[in-house]
């Protein structure tokens, strides 16, 4: 496999190595000891699988007191997954990275702790599958809005389907002052 940093510090976009031959092909999606160089000494402890079609958009999502880091690969389709730095600490801070996933791309992304996270889907359903580094808490979630002007990310055209928790996300600056970022 290969990694390659973002412009984002710790978020890392991995090429998958394929295995073809007659009957199809294979690919190891996690391997502890191979990925130890890519996530450190994070530990995976729960996985995700969800399904969605056309024009879904899920997200910004983060745990304010649990941040979870995802190890994130889509098995079927095409999206836009977009990232958030929200560490405080961060010299990326408040800033938003895009990128096209498919499932022909065999790219996984590796989104560290401390980041909200999104997805758009581009193609007719899309299946998005990845690996937490804590399990979910819905008391600790927060939803930081799709669409903030501060945030200004570029999604691509074309109607979004929301949740109404998704609907109804904070802005950054909201966030900010009500001490609930990561
Ligand atoms: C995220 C999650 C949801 N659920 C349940 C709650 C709810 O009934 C249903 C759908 O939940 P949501 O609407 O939050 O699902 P979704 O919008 O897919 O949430 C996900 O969005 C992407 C962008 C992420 O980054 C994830 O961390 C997660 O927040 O699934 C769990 O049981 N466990 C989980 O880990």
């Amino acid at each position: 496999m290969k990694v390659h940093d973002t412009a984002l510090a710790g978020v890392k976009r991995i090429e998958l190595e394929v295995y073809h031959d007659e009957r199809g092909s294979f690919l190891e999606s996690y391997h502890a000891q191979r990925y130890a160089a890519v996530v450190g000494t994070h530990r995976f402890v729960q996985d995700n699988c969800s399904y969605s079609g056309r024009g879904v958009l899920r997200g910004l999502h983060y745990q304010v007191k649990h941040p979870q880091g995802k190890l994130l690969r889509v098995s079927q389709g095409e999206i836009f997954d977009v990232v958030v730095d929200l560490r405080r600490d961060s010299s990326t801070f408040g800033r938003w990275e895009g990128m096209v996933l498919a499932a022909d791309g065999h790219t996984q992304l590796w989104i560290p702790p401390g980041f909200a996270h999104g997805l758009y889907v581009l193609s007719d359903s899309a299946v998005v599958e990845y690996k937490c580094t804590d399990i979910y808490r819905p008391d600790d979630e927060a939803c930081l809005r799709w669409n903030d002007p501060e945030l200004a990310i570029a999604w691509p055209e074309g109607a979004k389907v929301l949740s109404s928790k998704d609907r109804n996300g904070a802005s950054l600056t909201q966030l900010h002052e009500e001490g609930r970022l990561p």
